[in-house]
């Protein structure tokens, strides 16, 4: 066996399979990482809503983390639904603690059928401790909207919203376009500090993407996990989450999971 590349994913549980933990360590397993997780919150949940909320105690999670690196250490975090303004700073805690550097912080806020999956006053811990400690962040356009209180409309708007984030001590914004449904492109844009790069793949008509965010950013952390480079690992998820929405699996009965096998399959054919 070779190297061992390791990551771990700090975020909620969903029920359903499609989004949370359960994408972050199927997309960790299919780029060939090893996976572990820390989980922040149980949330009931399907292709059709968010049915319950649980959040995990802090203590739960601070030592659901220590455990990992107290013993097999990792490569690459990524953080998703962290609930509350507490949980957030005990991550940041550890994460400063253990030194892990390729931080990928997903900051999500509200579930596609508009469920709260952040606590509103926690926005601003995810500005003060956890954004400075990112090497990437990864908001959808409503969730830029959030963290930088701009109106995002255009790409020149997202361009200025990339800018004041980085402003905040992230070191690479990668904007979504995900929700940018006018035209027949998903634009995701990136923004290093210096030069703005774009990432653009024909729009697929579906309803099945419950989960494309989570997907999307724990590719970006494997890729990450493995040493590759910020725009080469922005280059292999965005591939990445683009055959799983192609290759839709059409389960459930509300707005699908995306195909968490396809990349590989269609890498191998
Ligand atoms: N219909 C689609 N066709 C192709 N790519 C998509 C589609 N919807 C989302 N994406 C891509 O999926 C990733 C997640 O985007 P987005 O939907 O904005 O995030 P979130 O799930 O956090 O709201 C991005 O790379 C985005 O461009
Ligand atoms: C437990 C949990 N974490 C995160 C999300 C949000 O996932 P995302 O990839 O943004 O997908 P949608 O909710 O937009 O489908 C979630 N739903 N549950």
């Amino acid at each position: 066996m070779g190297n061992i590349y390791k990551a771990l994913t700090i975020a909620g549980s969903d029920s359903g399979g499609g989004a949370g933990i359960q994408a972050d360590l199927k997309t960790f397993h299919a780029l060939g990482v090893f996976g572990m997780s820390a989980l922040t919150a149980v949330t009931a949940q399907n292709t059709v809503g968010v049915q319950g909320v649980y959040p995990l105690s802090v203590e739960a999670v601070e030592k659901q983390i220590e455990s990992i690196g107290t013993d097999l250490g990792t490569d690459a975090v990524k953080t998703g639904m962290l609930f509350s303004a507490e949980i957030i700073e005990a991550v940041a805690n550890q994460v400063k603690h253990f030194r892990w550097s390729r931080l990928v912080v997903d900051p999500v806020m509200i579930a596609k059928g508009g469920e709260p999956l952040l606590q509103e006053e926690a926005v601003n811990a995810l500005k003060k401790y956890l954004l400075p400690l990112a090497m990437v962040i990864t908001p959808n356009i409503p969730e830029a909207e959030a963290l930088t209180g701009m109106f995002i409309q255009t790409m020149d708007d997202r361009q200025k919203a990339a800018q004041r984030l980085y402003e905040l001590g992230v070191k690479h914004v990668v904007i979504k376009g995900g929700h940018d449904d006018d035209g027949d492109e998903a634009v995701d844009l990136l923004f290093d500090g210096q030069e703005y790069s774009f990432f653009t793949n024909k729009r697929i008509e579906t309803k099945h993407t419950h989960g494309t965010g989570c997907t999307f950013a724990a590719a970006i952390t494997a890729e990450l996990a493995k040493g590759k480079r910020v725009k080469d690992a922005v280059q292999t998820a965005k591939a990445f989450i683009q055959a799983a929405i192609e290759h839709e699996l059409g389960i459930g009965h509300g707005h699908g999971p995306t195909n968490h096998w396809a990349y590989q399959q269609t890498q191998l054919s």
